[in-house]
């Protein structure tokens, strides 16, 4: 029999669209004892929490009464990001993309070989990821099948929800870092998705949270023989997932092109291997021609911006806005070590600035025809906090499991604080009224206040200001959690 379940009261907020989220200051939240969202209502004063629970037949449940200051949200997807090089976090920004590979990339990565060296690291890794409040994220491992199923193990034990790869590569990769043959590559891949197939779903769940995903690193470093192996895997498995980089550079895509020169474009070489489908994830998509935006969009393949790597190694800035009006699925990636930060905070701070950089490039060129909803604009405080849980849920093909507090998803959460003891002083000294020719002595009311929580934590909020992980329902990470 389904016990109890546990009752959240207070603040909170709930992506709905890419233009809407709602603010809820009084809000009670129903989570089943299986870690799904049983019931919300909004406006709940206190003196009526009661009797509302007594009204859904609940009256015994735990209630967690959130603090001044705290909000609940849904947790962030990273959907893309490589474990291996949380290592190297920081380094190499000197470089463009191919030399970044070869100079401080790839000599890391190697070094996965060693099983010991993977567990230690990836404990790390996984636990940080977490507290940072990814509930969902997409894993690239290197091309060890042992360390990746390591990474595996230790997202499984922390009760991540995850995709989880480890690379195909065997060509234009340096001689101790690269597969022997397609056959070794596809042999490992495939031992890998039974491994990750195996693990036991999470205890309070009969679904598995860490799930398998074919990840071709990139064009680049895999031969036409590899790549019809794999599509012989993705189309024997059309749930199998799918994740590789594209367009990321300007150099990647010319020697791309050179490597196959049968292709029209790089979008193309994915799509004439059936690789491009709608369970595809695309990193970066910086520098894409329309024409392959539209096979990506007629594949409903979805694409990962990755906008602190893309400044971080001078690779460009992806046009946003542009995807989004054409109806393509957009969710944030970190690209750690592309990226220098593994918080999707810190993407969404840069996707605004990337969104900024276009915006003013537009306006300052007088032929730009400005007429998109998103395209040439600055990406809204709803767009943004979209883009970083339920537009990642899309692009996971997770967005009827997670990605917001709809009544039937998964409890996949995080407790937020910008209220006092949060060691973050920026995302405490309070919310000024910013309403244009508002009276800004006027004292806010608590939706409006609510609202300015949020737009803090996004801009100056980090892993300090996150007290409590929850994914289905869990708790597994945040200051507040010891385990
Ligand atoms: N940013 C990034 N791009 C890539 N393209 C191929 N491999 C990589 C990688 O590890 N990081
Ligand atoms: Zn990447």
């Amino acid at each position: 029999m389904a016990g109890l379940p546990t009752i959240y009261y207070g603040a909170v907020v709930n992506p709905q669209t890419l233009k809407a989220y709602q603010a809820l200051p009084r809000c009670l939240l129903a989570v089943s004892s299986e870690g799904t969202i049983d019931w919300l209502v909004d406006d709940v004063e206190d003196s009526m929490v009661l009797e509302v629970m007594s009204q859904k037949g609940c009256v015994d449940a735990e209630v967690v009464p959130l603090r001044e200051g705290e909000f609940l949200m849904p947790g962030f997807v990273d959907t893309h990001t490589h474990a291996p090089q949380v290592p190297n976090m920081g380094s190499g920004q000197q470089y463009e993309l191919l030399d970044w590979l070869d100079n401080v990339t790839f000599p890391m990565e190697a070094n996965f070989a060693d099983v010991y060296f993977a567990r230690e690291t990836y404990s790390e890794v996984v636990r940080r990821i977490v507290n940072c409040g990814t509930t969902t994220c997409c894993y690239y491992g290197t091309l060890h099948v042992e360390a990746t199923k390591i990474l595996a193990e230790i997202i499984h034990a922390k009760g991540q929800r995850a995709y989880v790869g480890k690379c195909n590569m065997d060509r234009n990769s340096p001689d101790y870092y690269v597969e022997p043959s397609p056959e070794a590559s596809v042999a490992g891949t495939q031992e890998l998705i039974s491994y990750i197939r195996t693990l036991s779903p999470s205890p309070n769940t009969t679904t598995p949270l860490v799930h398998p995903i074919l990840t071709p690193r990139f064009a680049i470093s895999c031969t036409s023989p590899l790549l019809q192996s794999l599509q012989s895997l993705a189309v024997a498995d059309p749930s199998l997932a799918i994740q590789t980089h594209i367009s990321e550079n300007p150099s990647e895509i010319a020697f791309t092109l050179t490597l196959f020169p049968d292709a029209s474009s790089y979008a193309q070489v994915y799509d004439s291997f059936s690789l491009l489908r709608e369970n595809t994830i695309l990193a970066h998509a910086v520098h894409l021609r329309d024409d392959e935006k539209q096979l990506i969009k007629e594949r409903k393949a979805g694409i990962s911006h990755c906008p602190t790597s893309n400044f971080n190694l001078s690779s460009g800035v992806a046009p946003v806005g542009d995807l989004l009006d054409r109806g393509i699925k957009v969710g944030l990636g970190t690209d750690v070590s592309g990226g220098f930060s593994p918080s999707i905070l810190t993407a969404v701070q840069h996707a605004s600035i990337a969104s900024k950089v276009i915006a003013m490039n537009a306006r300052d060129t007088p032929d730009v025809v400005k007429d998109g909803v998103f395209a040439n604009h600055a990406l809204t405080i709803p767009t943004l906090l979209y883009l970083a849980t339920m537009g990642g849920a899309e692009v996971c093909c997770l967005d009827k499991q997670i990605g917001n507090f709809s009544v039937g998803k998964s409890f996949d959460a995080l407790v937020v604080n910008v209220g006092k003891g949060n060691a973050n002083p920026p995302a405490v000294w309070g919310v000024p009224n910013t309403t244009p020719k508002g009276d800004h002595t006027k004292p806010k009311s608590k939706k409006e206040e609510l609202d300015g929580w949020l737009e803090k934590f996004l801009f100056c909020g980090d892993d300090r200001n996150i007290r409590r992980v929850y994914v289905q329902g869990r708790l597994i990470g945040g200051t507040a959690f010891s385990g």
